[in-house]
C-alpha cells in the first residue's frame, strides 16, 4: 500500500505547474505531414492535458503557468475557463514571447511524431514571480512537468513551486514528460530531472524517461532499482510506463503492481501519457488500490489515443466506466 496525505480541507485538488501550447493536429493522417492540407486546432501541453483530464474526472484542478498575450494564448485561457480549471494563476506574457505550437503527425496509428515550434515561448518564461505560495498552500497536490524545467526562468518558478509544496505538505507528483527537443544536453537534462524527482512523492515515467535520468549511474537499473533509488528520498510511489506493453507501479512498503492495457483502435498514439496520468492521479485521490487506478490510467490512455485530440478526448468517469465494462484488457 501506500500513503499520500492529501489535506482534505484545501480547496483546490490539483495545480498543474508548466507548459500551455497549442496542438495542431493534421486532419489528414496515415500521411505524412508534407501532405497534409489542414489542422485542427486543440489546447496542448503535456501538464495542461493532465490537468485538464483530472478536471473532466471531477477533480477540482487550478494552474500555474504564463501563456502569450495574443489570440492563442486567450484561446488557452478561455478553454482551461469553460473546463472549470481556476486560471488566476496563470500569467500573461508581456515580453512579445508566443505560444508553443505542437503540430502532429499521424503516419500510421504506430508511426506518430510531434513537430514542435518553440521559439521564444511564454510557457518557458514562467517566473518565481508568478509562483504564489497561498495558491500552492491552498491545494492537495502539485503536478509537474519536465519540460518546464528544460528553461530559466521557468526552471527556478518550478523549483520554487516545489519548495512551498514541501513547506506546505502539498502532495507532489512529477510526471517526467522528456521531450529531448526542449533540451540542450542530456546532462543537464538529467541534472535537473533528478534534483527536482528528489523532491516528489510520486514519480511517472516511461523506462527509457528513467534511463535518460540514469545515465551517470555506473550500470543501467532494471525498473526495482529505479524504484527503490526514489524510496530513498522522497518518493512513496514510482510508475514505469512501458507502452503498449503495459505499465509497473511499486511503492515505498516493497509491493508491486502491474497492469496490462486495453485493447483499442489506434489512431495515434501521442497523448497515452497525459490520459494515463490524469486517471491514475484521480485514483490516488480516490485511494484506490494501484492496480485500480493503473487499469483506470490504462482505459483512459485507450480512449484517447482512439481519438484525434488529447485534451479535448479526456474522459469522463462514466466514459471510462462504460469502456472498461466492455473492454478488454491484454497483459
Ligand atoms: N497501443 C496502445 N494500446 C493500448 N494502450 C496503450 C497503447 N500505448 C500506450 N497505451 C497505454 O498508455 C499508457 C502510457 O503509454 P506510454 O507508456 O506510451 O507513455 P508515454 O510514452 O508517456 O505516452 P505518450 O505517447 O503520450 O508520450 C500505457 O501504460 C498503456 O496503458
Ligand atoms: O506536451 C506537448 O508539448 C505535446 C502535447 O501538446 C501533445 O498533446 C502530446 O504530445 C500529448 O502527449
Amino acid at each position: 500500500m501506500y500513503h499520500l496525505d492529501f489535506k482534505s480541507d484545501r480547496p483546490i485538488d490539483l495545480i498543474g505547474v508548466g507548459r500551455l501550447c497549442i496542438d495542431l493536429n493534421a486532419d489528414q493522417f496515415n500521411r505524412p505531414m508534407e501532405e497534409t492540407k489542414s489542422f485542427t486546432k486543440y489546447v496542448g501541453g503535456s501538464p495542461a492535458n493532465i490537468t485538464i483530464g483530472a478536471g473532466r474526472l471531477g477533480l477540482k484542478p487550478g494552474f500555474i503557468g504564463k501563456v502569450s498575450d495574443d489570440q492563442m494564448g486567450r484561446f488557452i485561457v478561455n478553454y482551461l475557463e469553460n473546463e472549470q480549471i481556476d486560471t488566476a494563476n496563470i500569467a500573461v506574457d508581456q515580453t512579445g514571447a508566443v505560444t508553443g505550437l505542437a503540430f502532429t503527425e499521424i503516419k500510421s496509428p504506430e508511426d506518430c511524431s510531434i513537430l514542435m515550434y518553440r521559439d521564444n515561448v511564454a510557457d518557458l518564461k514562467l517566473s518565481t514571480d508568478d509562483v504564489s505560495e497561498d495558491y500552492i498552500k491552498s491545494a492537495k497536490a502539485l503536478h509537474i512537468s519536465g519540460t518546464a524545467l528544460s528553461a530559466s526562468p521557468s526552471r527556478e518558478a518550478v523549483f520554487l513551486s516545489l519548495e512551498y509544496a514541501r513547506k506546505h505538505d502539498v502532495v507532489v507528483i512529477f510526471d517526467l514528460d522528456y521531450r529531448p527537443y526542449s533540451w540542450n544536453n542530456d546532462k543537464e537534462t538529467a541534472t535537473y530531472y533528478n534534483l527536482a524527482a528528489e523532491k516528489c512523492d510520486v514519480i511517472i515515467g516511461t523506462r527509457d524517461e528513467f534511463n535518460m535520468m540514469e545515465q551517470f549511474e555506473k550500470e543501467q537499473k532494471n525498473d526495482e532499482e529505479t524504484a527503490s533509488k526514489w524510496f530513498s528520498h522522497k518518493a512513496e510511489i514510482v510508475v514505469i510506463k512501458h507502452g503498449s506493453k503495459g505499465s509497473y507501479a511499486y511503492t515505498k512498503d516493497g509491493s508491486t503492481y502491474t497492469s496490462g492495457t486495453f485493447k483499442t483502435k489506434v489512431l495515434k498514439t501521442f497523448g497515452a501519457g497525459d490520459s494515463y496520468a490524469s486517471a491514475f492521479i484521480y485514483g490516488l485521490f480516490n485511494q484506490w488500490d494501484l492496480s485500480k487506478a493503473m487499469e483506470y490510467g490504462s482505459a483512459s490512455a485507450a480512449i484517447v489515443i482512439s481519438k484525434h485530440s488529447c485534451s479535448e478526448a479526456m474522459p469522463t468517469s462514466d466514459e471510462i466506466d462504460q469502456f472498461m465494462a466492455t473492454a478488454t484488457i491484454q497483459s
